[in-house]
């Protein structure tokens, strides 16, 4: 396998190799599910969709683990202020973001681990701690549990700062701590708060950490060691530092990778809850398809930095929209089977570029390469030519989640049998047209033709007699 990966702990692009040959363990922070999912959370899950498409391309058995945050301070301060338990809320959203990964055609995690489902397995993580030395029982009285940052001299290396530089730990007061950067692994019961949000422990009534969490999970479903741990930028301090540093701590091995993708952002800022300036699937929904914003968040490199923009993003659709009417092109004039997705080869430019860090706008690129030599293979005549490079294409566009005729896309856009019901209203539409010509009633010809655009359907008239395309505006 070439596959390099950027790695935030080394600051470079290293090759991957995975700790067990044949295999890849993935784990991706996942939710703090205190609201709806915006895109900037979903670029991270089409990101990592695509990561993983891309592992298993090379034949790894791909243990992927992308949790839910279900209790933090967030989650809990949202409680109080809807008057509604902490993990209705939670329940909710979680279920709002399955439904978007889904319309947008995410993979599903080998698993989905909720915080809430892991207390016991956080306490033994503390506990280990403890008897390390690593960690403390906060010097007032709140029951809190702090993780001694100066114990554990590599602090920083993962975020690439120095102890001293660095601001202190927003939990708890600083007297209670042997350093203000020290961070909470565990959180005692506050009258402030939710009563259906602590737990017993040994030290008191309370709740997990943030960090701690997912130390927790990822041990529990990945080893001690595994491939590679994920998230946004965003994530990496103090949340990934705190978390290598608890199981670093512990004598784990932890994450041998570390990837982060890059922010998508909306004027200027990160697209962020609590910022207020997000933008959800729904909204997106009503310019472009489920495919094309799957596009959109797939297609620029995961490290760069998306600028949400409406233009861009029709830009996007346009540009898919070149390849699904190629392929479907391809698929009616030669037949499904000439170019079944199973038949294309992925041409050296895609490959090279996939394995180059994910260079997902190179390899995009050598699939509209592919493309327009397929369209002028059609176009001289060369069915040959035209069936394996539209094959070609559906296969490259298949490691983007993106293949146009697969069922994913063709059943939910307006699809399925629905599709079929469509493509024969119009056709039978179109043969009254060409009936209208044929005996010059041009009129009528163009009330018919009129009439489909205004009901979103595109007709262009090819030597091969004419094709459609469905507008999915939807206003
Ligand atoms: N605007 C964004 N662009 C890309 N990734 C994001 C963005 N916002 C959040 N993420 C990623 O989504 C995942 C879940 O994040 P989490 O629920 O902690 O969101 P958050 O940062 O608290 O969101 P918000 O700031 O909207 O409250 C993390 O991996 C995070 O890096
Ligand atoms: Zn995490």
């Amino acid at each position: 396998m070439n596959l390099r990966l950027h790695d935030t702990s080394t600051r470079s692009v290293r090759d991957f190799t995975p700790r067990v040959s044949g295999a890849a363990s993935l784990y991706l922070c996942g939710l703090t599910v205190q609201a709806p999912p915006h895109i900037g959370h979903l670029r991270g899950g089409v990101n990592y969709d695509v990561l993983r498409r891309w592992l298993t391309h090379h034949g790894l058995d791909v243990n992927f683990v992308r949790n839910v945050t279900d209790i933090d301070d967030k989650l809990l301060a949202k409680a109080l202020e809807q008057d509604r338990p902490f993990w209705s809320i939670a329940y909710a959203n979680e279920r709002l973001l399955a439904a978007d990964y889904a319309s947008l055609g995410v993979l599903e995690p080998t698993y989905e681990p909720r915080a809430t489902g892991h207390i016991p397995e956080m306490l033994t993580l503390i506990a280990e701690l403890i008897e390390k030395g690593h960690a403390y029982l906060a010097s007032d009285d709140s029951g809190d549990v702090y993780f001694d940052v100066r114990g554990f001299p590599e602090y920083g290396a993962l975020s690439g700062q120095r102890i001293d530089h660095m601001q202190a730990a927003p939990d708890g007061p600083d007297r209670a701590k042997r350093d203000p950067r020290d961070f909470a692994l565990w959180k005692g019961e506050k009258p402030t708060e939710p009563q259906n949000a602590f737990w017993d422990t040994p030290y008191g009534r309370g709740r997990p950490g943030w960090h701690l969490e997912c130390s927790a999970m990822a041990r529990r479903y990945l080893g001690d060691t595994f491939d590679i741990h994920g998230g946004g930028m965003d994530l990496v301090f103090p949340h990934h530092e705190n978390e290598v540093a608890q199981s670093r701590a512990a004598g784990l091995g932890f994450a041998r990778y570390w990837v982060h993708i890059g922010m998508l952002n909306l004027g200027g800022e990160k697209m962020s809850k609590s910022l207020g300036n997000v933008i959800d699937l729904t909204a997106l929904r009503k310019l472009v398809r489920p495919a094309e914003v799957r596009y959109y968040l797939a297609v620029p490199h995961y490290r760069s930095v998306i600028d949400y923009s409406e233009a861009a993003l029709k830009e996007s659709a346009s540009a898919y929209r070149r390849i699904e009417g190629f392929v479907r092109r391809a698929a009616e004039r030669l037949g499904a089977d000439e170019v079944h997705v199973d038949r294309g080869v992925l041409c050296a430019d895609f490959t090279a570029a996939m394995d180059e860090d994910l260079n997902t706008s190179a390899a995009m690129a050598a699939i509209h390469e592919v493309t327009r030599e397929g369209n002028s293979a059609a176009d001289a005549g060369n069915d040959k030519a035209f069936g394996s490079a539209a094959a070609s294409v559906r296969r490259m566009m298949d490691v983007f989640g993106l293949d146009p005729l697969s069922p994913q896309w063709t059943e939910t856009d307006g699809g399925g049998d629905l599709r079929g019901t469509l493509d024969a209203l119009v056709a039978m539409t179109l043969e009254q047209r060409q009936a209208a010509r044929a005996r010059r009633d041009y009129a009528t010809s163009d009330v018919l033709r009129d009439q489909l655009t205004a009901a979103g359907v595109q007709v262009e008239d090819t030597p091969h007699g004419p094709r459609w395309t469905y507008e999915t505006q939807k206003g």
